[in-house]
């Protein structure tokens, strides 16, 4: 058994026009941790969060939150769970006390103003609560959004891709803010599609495409399991192509004919590198620098994002 707070079974979802945003997802997410689920436009990464937050109904598979399923207990699973929906969703005219008070209330938990105050003041809103929405920055806005989000008190919540269009220093302020609430032993699962904000925020990264989590890991695990690493091989002299010699081992060339580029799975048995030097000894390549790059989180994502370009 594994200490999932939500565990979600072959979750799947096709949509009325036949689009099938979900194909069979599982996922644990862990109590206390920082999820963030990377994926390219149309991956499928709101659907999966409405099907959780009881937005969406699925078409296949289920969710347990705490071992229970979330549609027969659908009450207890909606009081654990906080939403941060992409849209900002908040009345103009409305204040901010009363947006964040009103939150509570729909999900029937009675009117406790000390909390609504401590919402406030851990979220630097506090001075505002008088201010109409409408009055307020942006970044302002979003922190009432997550504030609106945890007025019922929930220890699991959702942030549907909370920075973004939002400037760099909001968004090192929204990261703040986020490591605020783990600290506090929320667990947080978050959206995104800045590898950097996943890069830096999350304990795990899941990578979503056309519907299916094709990698899930922290970011050491995920470089070790989908990284590669590339030798890079400077010649003393630049080829126009690659020699035919040089066929099984797939090298790119790379800088105008200077650079030969071989990948290759560092934890491989067999690299290919000691074969390859010799092959280019046999060719009289002769070289002047070696060098070998491991692949970064944003080098695995783009090319999981190029595979789905390419399927
Ligand atoms: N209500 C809907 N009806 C029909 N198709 C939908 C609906 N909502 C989403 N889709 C489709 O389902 C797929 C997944 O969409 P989803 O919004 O879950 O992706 P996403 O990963 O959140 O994308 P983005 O990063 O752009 O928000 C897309 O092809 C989308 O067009």
């Amino acid at each position: 058994m594994s200490d999932a707070i939500v565990r979600i079974e072959g979750l799947r979802k096709a949509y009325a026009n036949g689009v099938e945003a979900l194909k069979g997802v599982d996922l644990d997410i862990r109590k206390g941790e920082i999820l963030a689920l990377l994926g390219p436009n149309g991956a499928g990464k709101t659907t999966l969060i409405n099907i959780v937050c009881g937005i969406v109904t699925a078409t296949g598979g289920q969710v347990l939150v705490d071992g229970k399923n979330w549609l027969q207990d659908f009450r207890s699973a909606r009081t654990r769970i906080g939403l941060v929906p992409q849209e900002l969703t908040t009345d103009a005219f409305e204040s901010v006390w009363a947006t964040v008070s009103f939150s509570r209330g729909l999900f029937g938990k009675p009117r406790d103003d000390a909390k609504v105050e401590e919402i406030l003041k851990r979220l630097t809103l506090w001075d505002k609560r008088k201010s109409e929405m409408r009055e307020l920055s942006g970044g302002m806005k979003r922190r009432v959004m997550i504030a609106k989000a945890l007025a019922h008190e929930p220890d699991i919540l959702f942030l549907d891709e909370p920075t973004a269009g939002v400037d760099v220093e909001l968004r090192r302020d929204m990261w703040e803010l986020v490591r605020k609430l783990r600290a506090d032993g929320t667990t947080i699962i978050l959206t995104t599609h800045y590898i950097e904000e996943a890069e830096e925020m999350a304990d795990r990264v899941g990578v979503i495409r056309k519907g299916e989590l094709v990698a899930l890991g922290d970011k050491k695990g995920l470089m070790a399991q989908l990284g590669q690493r590339t030798l890079k091989i400077t010649l003393d002299d630049p080829i126009s192509e690659v020699p035919s010699g040089l066929s099984e081992w797939g090298v790119a060339l790379e800088d105008e004919g200077h650079t030969l580029c071989y990948r290759f799975d560092s934890h491989a048995e067999q690299t290919g590198i000691p074969q390859l030097m010799r092959r280019l000894d046999e060719l009289h390549l002769g070289w002047k620098d070696l060098a070998t790059h491991q692949s970064s989180l944003e080098d695995i994502f783009v090319s999981l994002v190029h595979e789905e370009r390419a399927a």
